[in-house]
Protein backbone atom coordinates (compact mmCIF):
# COMPACT_ATOMS: atom_id res chain seq x y z
CA UNK A 1 0.00 0.00 0.00
CA UNK A 2 1.02 3.46 -0.93
CA UNK A 3 1.19 6.36 1.52
CA UNK A 4 3.22 7.46 4.70
CA UNK A 5 4.20 4.39 7.34
CA UNK A 6 2.97 4.94 10.60
CA UNK A 7 3.71 3.21 13.93
CA UNK A 8 0.28 1.07 14.53
CA UNK A 9 -0.70 2.90 17.88
CA UNK A 10 -3.10 0.14 18.58
CA UNK A 11 -0.63 -1.79 20.35
CA UNK A 12 0.27 0.47 22.60
CA UNK A 13 -0.50 1.10 26.26
CA UNK A 14 -1.87 4.39 26.22
CA UNK A 15 -3.12 6.21 29.34
CA UNK A 16 -5.44 9.23 29.26
CA UNK A 17 -3.93 11.66 31.44
CA UNK A 18 -7.11 13.00 33.58
CA UNK A 19 -4.86 16.00 34.55
CA UNK A 20 -3.65 17.29 30.62
CA UNK A 21 -4.34 20.35 28.93
CA UNK A 22 -8.19 21.74 29.43
CA UNK A 23 -9.60 21.57 25.90
CA UNK A 24 -11.06 25.47 26.36
CA UNK A 25 -7.38 26.68 26.66
CA UNK A 26 -5.94 28.28 23.48
CA UNK A 27 -4.08 25.93 20.95
CA UNK A 28 -0.62 27.35 20.49
CA UNK A 29 1.63 24.87 18.57
CA UNK A 30 -0.96 23.53 16.33
CA UNK A 31 -0.40 23.00 12.71
CA UNK A 32 -1.57 26.36 10.79
CA UNK A 33 -2.17 26.97 7.16
CA UNK A 34 -5.03 29.52 7.88
CA UNK A 35 -5.10 32.48 10.72
CA UNK A 36 -8.32 30.92 11.37
CA UNK A 37 -7.45 28.54 13.57
CA UNK A 38 -5.65 25.16 13.75
CA UNK A 39 -6.28 22.57 10.88
CA UNK A 40 -4.38 19.43 13.41
CA UNK A 41 -4.16 20.08 16.77
CA UNK A 42 -1.04 18.95 17.47
CA UNK A 43 -1.03 19.59 21.34
CA UNK A 44 -2.55 17.04 23.94
CA UNK A 45 -6.27 18.53 24.97
CA UNK A 46 -7.82 16.34 27.88
CA UNK A 47 -11.58 15.06 26.97
CA UNK A 48 -14.31 13.84 29.61
CA UNK A 49 -15.73 11.38 27.35
CA UNK A 50 -16.77 10.37 23.42
CA UNK A 51 -19.71 10.80 21.69
CA UNK A 52 -20.75 8.03 18.94
CA UNK A 53 -23.11 10.11 16.86
CA UNK A 54 -25.35 7.45 14.38
CA UNK A 55 -27.56 8.26 11.77
CA UNK A 56 -30.15 6.73 13.61
CA UNK A 57 -33.24 4.13 11.75
CA UNK A 58 -36.54 2.85 12.42
CA UNK A 59 -37.40 0.12 15.06
CA UNK A 60 -40.73 -1.34 13.86
CA UNK A 61 -43.26 -0.24 11.57
CA UNK A 62 -44.77 2.44 13.57
CA UNK A 63 -41.29 4.18 13.79
CA UNK A 64 -41.10 4.03 9.90
CA UNK A 65 -42.92 7.23 8.67
CA UNK A 66 -41.91 9.19 11.31
CA UNK A 67 -38.43 8.73 11.05
CA UNK A 68 -38.53 9.06 7.21
CA UNK A 69 -39.69 12.95 8.18
CA UNK A 70 -36.90 13.30 10.53
CA UNK A 71 -34.59 13.05 7.83
CA UNK A 72 -35.92 14.36 5.09
CA UNK A 73 -37.61 17.69 6.94
CA UNK A 74 -37.23 21.08 4.56
CA UNK A 75 -35.02 18.48 1.81
CA UNK A 76 -37.37 18.48 -0.97
CA UNK A 77 -37.78 14.76 -1.20
CA UNK A 78 -40.76 13.80 -3.40
CA UNK A 79 -43.38 11.89 -1.88
CA UNK A 80 -42.87 9.14 -4.31
CA UNK A 81 -39.58 8.49 -3.30
CA UNK A 82 -40.80 8.32 0.75
CA UNK A 83 -43.26 5.69 -0.22
CA UNK A 84 -40.71 3.81 -2.09
CA UNK A 85 -38.25 4.37 0.49
CA UNK A 86 -41.05 3.41 3.25
CA UNK A 87 -41.68 -0.21 1.58
CA UNK A 88 -37.57 -0.65 1.73
CA UNK A 89 -38.19 -0.64 5.62
CA UNK A 90 -41.63 -1.77 5.98
CA UNK A 91 -40.41 -5.14 3.85
CA UNK A 92 -38.09 -5.50 6.91
CA UNK A 93 -40.71 -5.85 9.27
CA UNK A 94 -39.78 -1.64 10.30
CA UNK A 95 -36.31 -2.59 10.88
CA UNK A 96 -33.42 -0.83 10.15
CA UNK A 97 -30.77 -2.64 11.05
CA UNK A 98 -28.45 0.60 11.92
CA UNK A 99 -28.98 1.14 15.57
CA UNK A 100 -27.88 -2.62 17.00
CA UNK A 101 -24.97 -1.83 14.34
CA UNK A 102 -23.90 1.53 16.58
CA UNK A 103 -24.99 -1.02 19.89
CA UNK A 104 -22.57 -3.65 18.68
CA UNK A 105 -20.22 -0.69 17.90
CA UNK A 106 -20.19 1.05 21.32
CA UNK A 107 -20.03 -2.39 22.83
CA UNK A 108 -16.26 -2.75 20.41
CA UNK A 109 -15.43 0.69 21.23
CA UNK A 110 -16.34 -0.10 24.87
CA UNK A 111 -13.65 -3.33 24.58
CA UNK A 112 -10.92 -1.68 22.77
CA UNK A 113 -10.69 1.66 25.06
CA UNK A 114 -10.41 -0.91 27.71
CA UNK A 115 -7.83 -3.22 26.36
CA UNK A 116 -5.71 -0.34 26.12
CA UNK A 117 -6.31 1.45 29.27
CA UNK A 118 -8.26 4.56 28.44
CA UNK A 119 -10.72 5.96 30.70
CA UNK A 120 -13.46 7.21 28.01
CA UNK A 121 -17.00 6.56 28.41
CA UNK A 122 -18.86 6.09 25.62
CA UNK A 123 -22.33 7.91 24.78
CA UNK A 124 -23.50 6.89 21.68
CA UNK A 125 -26.85 9.11 20.16
CA UNK A 126 -28.39 9.79 16.87
CA UNK A 127 -29.24 12.32 14.31
CA UNK A 128 -32.83 11.00 13.23
CA UNK A 129 -34.14 8.42 15.53
CA UNK A 130 -33.89 7.53 19.22
CA UNK A 131 -31.61 7.93 20.81
CA UNK A 132 -31.01 11.14 20.02
CA UNK A 133 -27.99 13.07 20.07
CA UNK A 134 -29.88 15.53 22.65
CA UNK A 135 -30.20 12.24 25.16
CA UNK A 136 -26.93 11.48 25.20
CA UNK A 137 -25.77 15.40 25.88
CA UNK A 138 -28.03 15.38 28.47
CA UNK A 139 -26.63 11.96 29.88
CA UNK A 140 -23.16 13.06 29.22
CA UNK A 141 -24.05 16.13 31.64
CA UNK A 142 -25.41 14.71 34.06
CA UNK A 143 -22.69 12.57 34.88
CA UNK A 144 -20.45 15.61 34.85
CA UNK A 145 -18.77 15.18 31.36
CA UNK A 146 -18.71 18.46 29.68
CA UNK A 147 -15.72 18.07 26.60
CA UNK A 148 -16.67 15.16 24.27
CA UNK A 149 -14.89 14.31 21.65
CA UNK A 150 -17.58 13.07 18.58
CA UNK A 151 -17.17 10.08 16.25
CA UNK A 152 -19.33 10.08 13.47
CA UNK A 153 -20.18 6.97 11.82
CA UNK A 154 -19.19 8.67 8.40
CA UNK A 155 -15.81 8.66 6.62
CA UNK A 156 -16.20 10.87 3.62
CA UNK A 157 -16.30 14.78 3.20
CA UNK A 158 -20.01 16.38 2.29
CA UNK A 159 -22.68 17.84 3.66
CA UNK A 160 -24.59 14.95 4.37
CA UNK A 161 -21.44 12.79 5.97
CA UNK A 162 -19.81 15.86 7.79
CA UNK A 163 -21.25 18.88 8.20
CA UNK A 164 -24.86 17.81 8.90
CA UNK A 165 -23.37 16.34 11.98
CA UNK A 166 -21.75 19.17 12.89
CA UNK A 167 -25.07 21.49 12.84
CA UNK A 168 -27.15 18.85 14.39
CA UNK A 169 -24.53 18.48 17.19
CA UNK A 170 -25.03 22.64 17.97
CA UNK A 171 -28.77 22.21 17.38
CA UNK A 172 -28.83 19.66 20.22
CA UNK A 173 -26.86 21.66 22.34
CA UNK A 174 -29.50 24.38 21.97
CA UNK A 175 -32.28 22.04 22.36
CA UNK A 176 -30.81 20.52 25.79
CA UNK A 177 -29.73 24.41 26.82
CA UNK A 178 -26.55 23.33 26.85
CA UNK A 179 -24.27 25.27 24.18
CA UNK A 180 -22.41 27.23 27.26
CA UNK A 181 -21.68 23.93 28.85
CA UNK A 182 -20.97 21.12 26.89
CA UNK A 183 -17.94 21.09 24.36
CA UNK A 184 -18.32 19.13 21.33
CA UNK A 185 -15.00 18.30 19.20
CA UNK A 186 -15.11 15.96 16.65
CA UNK A 187 -12.51 13.49 15.30
CA UNK A 188 -11.40 13.87 11.37
CA UNK A 189 -12.98 12.05 8.62
CA UNK A 190 -11.29 8.95 7.93
CA UNK A 191 -11.88 7.73 4.54
CA UNK A 192 -8.17 7.19 4.16
CA UNK A 193 -6.90 5.64 7.61
CA UNK A 194 -5.75 2.07 7.43
CA UNK A 195 -8.51 1.02 9.93
CA UNK A 196 -11.43 2.18 7.93
CA UNK A 197 -9.87 0.52 4.54
CA UNK A 198 -8.49 -2.58 5.46
CA UNK A 199 -11.80 -4.42 5.97
CA UNK A 200 -12.45 -2.98 2.17
CA UNK A 201 -9.10 -5.16 0.96
CA UNK A 202 -9.74 -8.10 2.93
CA UNK A 203 -13.21 -7.86 1.37
CA UNK A 204 -11.92 -7.44 -2.30
CA UNK A 205 -9.76 -10.24 -1.66
CA UNK A 206 -12.41 -12.79 -0.60
CA UNK A 207 -14.68 -11.63 -3.17
CA UNK A 208 -12.25 -12.24 -5.74
CA UNK A 209 -10.96 -15.42 -4.26
CA UNK A 210 -14.83 -16.73 -3.96
CA UNK A 211 -15.70 -16.11 -7.92
CA UNK A 212 -12.28 -17.54 -8.82
CA UNK A 213 -13.36 -20.38 -7.17
CA UNK A 214 -17.20 -20.85 -8.07
CA UNK A 215 -15.99 -19.74 -11.84
CA UNK A 216 -12.73 -21.73 -12.59
CA UNK A 217 -11.92 -20.07 -15.93
CA UNK A 218 -12.95 -16.74 -14.96
CA UNK A 219 -10.34 -14.29 -16.24
CA UNK A 220 -9.51 -11.69 -13.90
CA UNK A 221 -8.33 -8.92 -15.70
CA UNK A 222 -11.01 -8.96 -18.68
CA UNK A 223 -14.15 -10.80 -17.13
CA UNK A 224 -14.43 -9.26 -13.60
CA UNK A 225 -15.59 -5.68 -12.58
CA UNK A 226 -15.32 -4.11 -9.45
CA UNK A 227 -18.02 -1.48 -8.63
CA UNK A 228 -17.00 0.84 -6.21
CA UNK A 229 -20.71 2.26 -4.39
CA UNK A 230 -20.97 4.98 -2.26
CA UNK A 231 -24.22 6.89 -1.51
CA UNK A 232 -24.95 9.29 -4.32
CA UNK A 233 -25.58 13.34 -3.44
CA UNK A 234 -26.50 15.85 -5.14
CA UNK A 235 -23.74 17.47 -7.44
CA UNK A 236 -24.38 20.86 -5.81
CA UNK A 237 -23.43 19.22 -2.50
CA UNK A 238 -20.28 17.88 -4.01
CA UNK A 239 -18.81 20.60 -5.80
CA UNK A 240 -19.14 22.41 -2.02
CA UNK A 241 -17.36 19.30 -0.38
CA UNK A 242 -14.38 20.06 1.67
CA UNK A 243 -12.84 23.17 2.35
CA UNK A 244 -13.46 26.06 -0.05
CA UNK A 245 -9.46 27.24 -0.19
CA UNK A 246 -8.71 23.70 -1.66
CA UNK A 247 -9.27 22.61 -5.29
CA UNK A 248 -11.13 19.57 -6.07
CA UNK A 249 -12.34 17.49 -9.28
CA UNK A 250 -15.82 18.28 -10.16
CA UNK A 251 -17.24 15.88 -7.63
CA UNK A 252 -15.68 18.01 -5.40
CA UNK A 253 -13.66 16.50 -2.38
CA UNK A 254 -16.21 14.01 -1.65
CA UNK A 255 -15.57 12.33 -5.43
CA UNK A 256 -11.90 12.97 -4.84
CA UNK A 257 -11.25 11.27 -1.63
CA UNK A 258 -13.56 7.84 -2.94
CA UNK A 259 -11.48 7.88 -5.93
CA UNK A 260 -8.40 7.95 -3.79
CA UNK A 261 -9.85 5.24 -1.37
CA UNK A 262 -10.42 2.95 -4.24
CA UNK A 263 -6.60 3.47 -5.81
CA UNK A 264 -5.57 2.70 -2.31
CA UNK A 265 -7.50 -0.77 -2.19
CA UNK A 266 -7.17 -1.73 -6.23
CA UNK A 267 -3.07 -1.16 -5.47
CA UNK A 268 -3.22 -3.66 -2.51
CA UNK A 269 -5.44 -6.31 -4.53
CA UNK A 270 -3.03 -5.95 -7.78
CA UNK A 271 -0.37 -6.71 -5.83
CA UNK A 272 -1.86 -9.84 -5.02
CA UNK A 273 -3.68 -11.13 -8.08
CA UNK A 274 -1.02 -10.14 -10.25
CA UNK A 275 -2.72 -9.96 -14.42
CA UNK A 276 -1.01 -8.97 -17.06
CA UNK A 277 -3.45 -5.88 -17.60
CA UNK A 278 -5.23 -3.89 -14.47
CA UNK A 279 -8.36 -5.72 -13.35
CA UNK A 280 -11.19 -3.19 -14.17
CA UNK A 281 -12.87 -1.30 -11.65
CA UNK A 282 -15.01 2.05 -11.39
CA UNK A 283 -16.69 4.21 -8.92
CA UNK A 284 -20.91 3.91 -8.98
CA UNK A 285 -23.52 5.63 -7.29
CA UNK A 286 -26.39 4.55 -5.48
CA UNK A 287 -29.39 5.88 -3.29
CA UNK A 288 -30.66 8.79 -5.23
CA UNK A 289 -33.41 10.06 -4.15
CA UNK A 290 -33.90 13.91 -4.97
CA UNK A 291 -36.23 14.73 -8.14
CA UNK A 292 -35.56 13.70 -11.07
CA UNK A 293 -34.38 17.56 -12.61
CA UNK A 294 -31.63 17.74 -9.49
CA UNK A 295 -28.53 16.24 -10.51
CA UNK A 296 -27.25 13.95 -8.59
CA UNK A 297 -23.74 12.16 -8.82
CA UNK A 298 -23.70 9.30 -11.62
CA UNK A 299 -23.45 6.45 -12.65
CA UNK A 300 -26.36 4.57 -11.03
CA UNK A 301 -24.92 0.69 -10.08
CA UNK A 302 -28.07 -0.13 -11.93
CA UNK A 303 -26.67 1.54 -14.92
CA UNK A 304 -23.33 0.80 -14.39
CA UNK A 305 -24.22 -3.02 -14.61
CA UNK A 306 -26.27 -2.97 -17.37
CA UNK A 307 -23.25 -1.86 -19.63
CA UNK A 308 -21.27 -4.70 -18.41
CA UNK A 309 -22.38 -7.30 -20.33
CA UNK A 310 -21.70 -5.88 -23.80
CA UNK A 311 -17.56 -5.77 -22.85
CA UNK A 312 -17.43 -9.29 -21.57
CA UNK A 313 -17.94 -9.12 -18.08
CA UNK A 314 -19.13 -12.35 -16.74
CA UNK A 315 -18.55 -11.44 -12.71
CA UNK A 316 -19.40 -8.61 -11.02
CA UNK A 317 -17.88 -7.40 -7.38
CA UNK A 318 -19.63 -5.33 -5.34
CA UNK A 319 -17.56 -2.72 -3.13
CA UNK A 320 -19.65 -0.69 -0.44
CA UNK A 321 -16.96 1.75 0.18
CA UNK A 322 -18.78 4.63 1.01
CA UNK A 323 -20.27 2.84 4.06
CA UNK A 324 -19.45 2.32 7.51
CA UNK A 325 -21.78 -1.02 8.06
CA UNK A 326 -24.95 -3.33 6.67
CA UNK A 327 -27.21 -0.69 7.02
CA UNK A 328 -30.65 -0.13 4.67
CA UNK A 329 -28.72 1.89 1.83
CA UNK A 330 -26.56 -1.80 1.81
CA UNK A 331 -29.32 -4.43 2.55
CA UNK A 332 -31.90 -3.16 0.30
CA UNK A 333 -30.54 -0.63 -2.66
CA UNK A 334 -27.21 -3.45 -3.07
CA UNK A 335 -27.99 -6.85 -1.87
CA UNK A 336 -31.48 -6.73 -2.87
CA UNK A 337 -31.62 -4.27 -6.23
CA UNK A 338 -28.10 -4.39 -7.57
CA UNK A 339 -27.54 -7.86 -7.30
CA UNK A 340 -30.50 -8.37 -8.51
CA UNK A 341 -29.80 -6.41 -11.77
CA UNK A 342 -26.99 -7.94 -11.93
CA UNK A 343 -28.40 -11.65 -12.71
CA UNK A 344 -31.24 -9.88 -14.78
CA UNK A 345 -27.67 -9.32 -16.83
CA UNK A 346 -26.41 -12.97 -16.43
CA UNK A 347 -23.80 -12.04 -14.31
CA UNK A 348 -22.96 -13.59 -11.02
CA UNK A 349 -22.89 -10.55 -8.40
CA UNK A 350 -21.09 -10.72 -5.12
CA UNK A 351 -21.05 -7.82 -2.05
CA UNK A 352 -17.93 -7.42 -0.27
CA UNK A 353 -18.22 -6.58 3.54
CA UNK A 354 -18.15 -3.28 5.20
CA UNK A 355 -16.40 -2.50 8.37
CA UNK A 356 -18.70 -2.87 10.95
CA UNK A 357 -17.43 -3.91 14.11
CA UNK A 358 -13.64 -5.28 11.89
CA UNK A 359 -11.03 -5.05 14.68
CA UNK A 360 -9.09 -2.91 12.79
CA UNK A 361 -11.27 -0.23 12.04
CA UNK A 362 -12.40 -0.23 16.46
CA UNK A 363 -8.69 0.03 16.75
CA UNK A 364 -8.68 2.82 14.35
CA UNK A 365 -11.59 4.65 15.44
CA UNK A 366 -9.52 4.81 19.14
CA UNK A 367 -6.88 5.62 16.99
CA UNK A 368 -8.24 8.68 16.23
CA UNK A 369 -9.36 9.97 19.36
CA UNK A 370 -6.13 8.79 20.25
CA UNK A 371 -5.00 11.68 18.07
CA UNK A 372 -6.76 14.18 19.48
CA UNK A 373 -5.98 13.43 23.24
CA UNK A 374 -2.51 13.23 23.03
CA UNK A 375 -2.19 15.94 19.68
CA UNK A 376 -0.27 13.30 17.79
CA UNK A 377 1.82 14.74 15.08
CA UNK A 378 0.86 15.04 11.31
CA UNK A 379 3.76 12.94 10.24
CA UNK A 380 2.17 9.95 12.74
CA UNK A 381 -1.36 9.89 11.34
CA UNK A 382 -2.46 6.80 9.57
CA UNK A 383 -3.29 8.54 6.01
CA UNK A 384 -2.94 6.08 3.31
CA UNK A 385 -3.88 8.49 0.21
CA UNK A 386 -2.44 12.26 -0.67
CA UNK A 387 -5.45 13.80 0.67
CA UNK A 388 -4.79 13.38 4.36
CA UNK A 389 -4.77 13.27 7.38
CA UNK A 390 -7.93 15.52 7.13
CA UNK A 391 -8.51 18.12 8.86
CA UNK A 392 -9.23 17.71 12.74
CA UNK A 393 -11.08 21.35 12.59
CA UNK A 394 -13.46 21.81 9.52
CA UNK A 395 -12.06 24.68 6.89
CA UNK A 396 -14.25 27.88 6.83
CA UNK A 397 -16.77 26.93 4.21
CA UNK A 398 -15.98 23.07 4.66
CA UNK A 399 -19.01 21.02 3.17
CA UNK A 400 -21.41 23.91 3.11
CA UNK A 401 -25.10 23.28 1.76
CA UNK A 402 -26.68 26.60 -0.07
CA UNK A 403 -29.90 24.82 -0.79
CA UNK A 404 -30.29 24.57 2.90
CA UNK A 405 -28.60 27.94 3.92
CA UNK A 406 -26.12 28.58 6.87
CA UNK A 407 -26.94 27.11 10.36
CA UNK A 408 -24.73 27.09 13.30
CA UNK A 409 -22.34 23.90 13.27
CA UNK A 410 -19.56 23.22 16.38
CA UNK A 411 -16.30 21.40 15.45
CA UNK A 412 -15.40 23.72 12.66
CA UNK A 413 -13.69 26.90 12.01
CA UNK A 414 -16.38 29.87 11.13
CA UNK A 415 -18.27 30.43 9.08
C1 LIG B 1 -23.73 10.70 1.90
C2 LIG B 1 -24.83 9.97 2.62
C3 LIG B 1 -24.68 8.93 3.51
C4 LIG B 1 -23.40 8.28 3.96
C5 LIG B 1 -22.86 8.98 5.15
C6 LIG B 1 -23.49 8.57 6.45
O1 LIG B 1 -23.56 7.38 6.71
O2 LIG B 1 -23.93 9.45 7.21
C7 LIG B 1 -26.00 8.55 3.95
C8 LIG B 1 -26.26 7.56 4.90
C9 LIG B 1 -27.51 7.10 5.28
N1 LIG B 1 -28.71 7.49 4.79
C10 LIG B 1 -29.69 6.80 5.44
C11 LIG B 1 -31.07 6.92 5.22
C12 LIG B 1 -31.65 7.90 4.42
N2 LIG B 1 -31.02 8.88 3.69
C13 LIG B 1 -31.94 9.66 3.04
C14 LIG B 1 -31.69 10.77 2.22
C15 LIG B 1 -30.41 11.23 1.82
N3 LIG B 1 -29.18 10.66 2.11
C16 LIG B 1 -28.18 11.43 1.55
C17 LIG B 1 -26.80 11.18 1.65
C18 LIG B 1 -26.23 10.21 2.48
N4 LIG B 1 -26.91 9.35 3.30
C19 LIG B 1 -28.80 12.52 0.88
C20 LIG B 1 -28.06 13.61 0.15
C21 LIG B 1 -30.18 12.40 1.05
C22 LIG B 1 -31.26 13.34 0.56
C23 LIG B 1 -31.83 14.09 1.72
C24 LIG B 1 -30.78 14.84 2.50
O3 LIG B 1 -30.18 15.78 1.93
O4 LIG B 1 -30.58 14.51 3.68
C25 LIG B 1 -33.25 9.18 3.37
C26 LIG B 1 -34.55 9.78 2.90
C27 LIG B 1 -35.19 8.92 1.91
C28 LIG B 1 -34.32 8.78 0.69
O5 LIG B 1 -34.34 9.73 -0.07
O6 LIG B 1 -33.63 7.78 0.55
C29 LIG B 1 -33.06 8.07 4.22
C30 LIG B 1 -34.13 7.18 4.83
C31 LIG B 1 -29.09 5.94 6.41
C32 LIG B 1 -29.84 5.00 7.38
C33 LIG B 1 -30.02 3.69 6.75
C34 LIG B 1 -30.79 2.76 7.65
O7 LIG B 1 -31.84 3.14 8.18
O8 LIG B 1 -30.33 1.62 7.83
C35 LIG B 1 -27.74 6.13 6.32
C36 LIG B 1 -26.65 5.49 7.15
FE1 LIG C 1 -28.91 8.96 3.32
Amino acid sequence: MGGSATTHSAEMDTVVSQESTPSTAPVPSATSGAASGPEHVTVPTHYDAILLAGFGGPEGQDDVIPFLRNVTRGKGIPDERLEEVAHHYRHFGGVSPINDQNRALKAALDAELARRNIDLPVYWGNRNWDPYLKDALVAAHSNGHDTLLAIATSAYSSFSSCRQYREDFASALDAANLTDTVRIDKVRQFFDHRGFIEPFIEGVRAGLTSLLTDIPDLALESEVEILFSTHSIPTADAQLSGPATREFGPGGAYEDQHLAVCRVIMASIQAEFPTAHPISWQLVYQSRSGPASQPWLEPDINDAIETLPAKGTRAVLIVPVGFVSDHMEVMWDLDTEAIETAEKHGLTAIRTQTPGTHPAYVAGLVDLVLERVNGTPVADRSSLTELGPWYDVCRPGCCENRRLGFKPAVAGVAP
